[in-house]
């Protein structure tokens, strides 16, 4: 049975309740004096990955009475739910195994009886097959060409996955193919796609896993229209639209060949999707053989999370130390810093994963949650956030802790560049640590005037204390970056276990979606609207007069 433990009801919690009232005022600072060992004992090695968790607001009190939490809540029966297969997404009755489409161990995984594996093995030969063909230009286009841009149509769970991972492994991009990604409903998207594309060499993947999302299929509806304008047969569609979905029978509507269809399934979610048939594009971009490696990768990162025990398990002590500053130090946020320009989307493909995850205000039974869950999440690559909006995590009135993630070799050895970009890592997590005294100001101000070193010391002092996470890996390998995903998925689940919340639906973005339904008629009928608030009537009408 999956645990539905409310966390502060727990002994732990109260323990870390007190813990916290004791440790707050505690500077990192002296936390590293009094201990020599702090980074090794509060450092992790996975693989080509180093996790150095020492610049945190913790001691080993504070990190034993974490642990405790994680067992208290019956962390591992929720971990065990999830690889068996068990259905831990209750609200839609569904199971969660995006694990299963990375077991590269191809033990059975049973949903409802039946092992899955076999499915996912057959898609796994299809993508292989497929994206083989599409590297090699054994696939045709209508006129006989090869085949060179390839546009993924999707949005959400169906477009952040692929365009992140195409883009952080880029130097493993095949020269012959292009990849562009379409998602938002805004007709200019897909509009300056179509500019860098050729119906003859081009391939359209529309992937949703429902096949009903509106932006999706008004792209797709359009993506067709462009290419049959010049392709003028639509026999020659199959060619060049394949689909990736749970909904066969939505694909073969559009008018897509099923057997150009690449499935999946409910037991997969949109947010979770990229190691299955939604990976396509990415496995025509960089060659079905690192496809593979992200998965393998992946995959190394489960069997971590399954059978290591919690005090040297990287997503739950990750999960915990979220919790430790979201629950106890008040902190709203938490900032992904990679200092890698390749992982540029990272923070945005996270911010889908962690905040439609955990994004939720009820409990497991329905009743409201008095604790605070899911975090926003954001950032953007280093240094280019150091030169934006550093500032606040510096000297801001809030505390964000950071997550640095970097490459210890560029795929770029461009002269000193990337001893420059580590220098500016490993200085940014030092000074958000120390920060920096009054006394230290005063020195550097020697010669100003007696009035100038009143006045600005408290402008230039640093109060420090501000915690960081480091992942120093060597190079971003496809092997690599598998195993940071599936660290930052395995890190949202167990807080979502221990928030004792639902991960893994999202009813919050219904809604929204209802209401545009409604709304689209009244934009494009006559008259004045009256159905809603003055608001919403007033900003309607005044569109409709706009556009006239
Ligand atoms: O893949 P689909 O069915 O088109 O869905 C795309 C996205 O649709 C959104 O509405 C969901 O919130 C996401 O979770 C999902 O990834």
């Amino acid at each position: 049975m999956f645990p539905n433990i409310t966390p502060t009801r727990t002994e732990a919690w109260k323990k870390l309740e007190k813990h916290f009232s004791e440790i707050k005022q505690v500077h990192m600072k002296d936390l590293f004096k009094e201990d020599a060992e702090r980074f090794n004992k509060f450092n992790l090695q996975f693989e080509d990955i180093l996790f150095d968790f020492s610049k945190n607001r913790i001691n080993q009190e504070t990190f034993d009475l974490l642990i405790s939490l994680a067992k208290e809540t019956k962390l591992q029966e929720a971990i065990d739910g999830m690889f068996s297969g068990e259905l831990i997404n209750k609200t839609e009755k569904r199971a969660v195994l995006h694990t299963a489409l990375r077991n590269r161990s191809n033990t059975p995984i049973k949903v409802d009886g039946a092992d899955v594996m076999p499915d996912v093995n057959k898609v796994l030969k299809q993508i292989e097959t497929f994206s083989n063909a599409i590297i090699s230009g054994e696939w045709k286009g209508y006129s006989g060409k090869n085949i060179t841009t390839i546009v993924n149509i999707g949005i959400g769970g169906s477009d952040l996955g692929p365009v992140m991972v195409t883009e952080a492994l880029k130097p493993y991009k095949k020269e012959n193919i292009d990849t562009y990604f379409v998602s938002n409903v805004d007709a200019t998207h897909i509009a300056e796609t179509l500019k860098k594309a050729d119906p003859e060499t081009t391939l359209f993947m529309i992937a949703s896993k429902t096949f009903t999302t509106q932006e999706t299929m008004t792209n797709a509806h359009s993506a067709r229209d462009w290419f049959l304008e010049k392709a003028k047969d639509v026999d020659h569609v199959k060619k060049h639209f394949v689909a990736i979905s749970t909904n066969a029978e939505a694909v073969a509507e559009f008018g897509i060949d099923t057997q150009n269809m690449f499935e999946f399934w409910d037991w997969v979610g949109g947010r979770y999707s990229l190691w299955s048939a939604i990976g396509l594009s990415i496995a025509c971009t960089i060659g079905y053989k690192n496809f593979e490696e992200l998965l393998e990768g992946a995959h190394a990162m489960d069997n971590h999370l399954k059978s290591t025990p919690f005090e040297e398990n990287i997503p739950v002590i990750l999960g915990l130390l979220g919790i430790w500053y979201n629950n106890f130090f008040g902190a709203q946020s938490n900032a992904l810093l990679p200092y890698d320009q390749y992982m540029h989307r990272f923070a945005a493909y996270f911010q889908q994963g962690d905040m439609e995850s955990n994004g939720k205000s009820v409990d497991r039974n329905g009743e409201p949650v008095d604790y605070q869950t899911g975090p926003i999440i954001w950032g953007e690559p280093g240094t280019n956030g150091q030169h934006a909006f550093y500032q606040l995590i510096h000297q801001g009135t809030k505390l964000i802790p950071c997550d640095f993630l970097a490459p210890a070799i560029s795929y770029n050895p461009l002269g000193d560049h990337h001893d420059k970009l580590m220098a500016n890592f490993f200085a940014q997590t030092e000074a958000l640590m120390n920060g920096k005294t009054k006394e230290e100001v005063l020195e550097e101000l020697g010669s100003l005037s007696e009035e100038e070193k009143a006045f600005l010391p408290a402008f230039k002092e640093f109060s420090g204390n501000r915690p960081t996470n480091s992942f120093l890996f060597k190079q971003l390998t496809p092997k690599t970056l598998g195993s940071l995903i599936a660290m930052y998925e395995h890190k949202i689940f167990v807080q979502g276990v221990i928030w004792n919340i639902f991960s893994f639906d999202q009813w919050g973005v219904e809604l929204g979606k209802q209401l545009a339904k409604k709304i689209l008629p009244e934009l494009e009928a006559e008259g004045e609207v009256t159905s809603h608030d003055s608001s919403t009537n007033g900003l309607i009408n005044k569109y409709k007069a706009l556009k006239k």
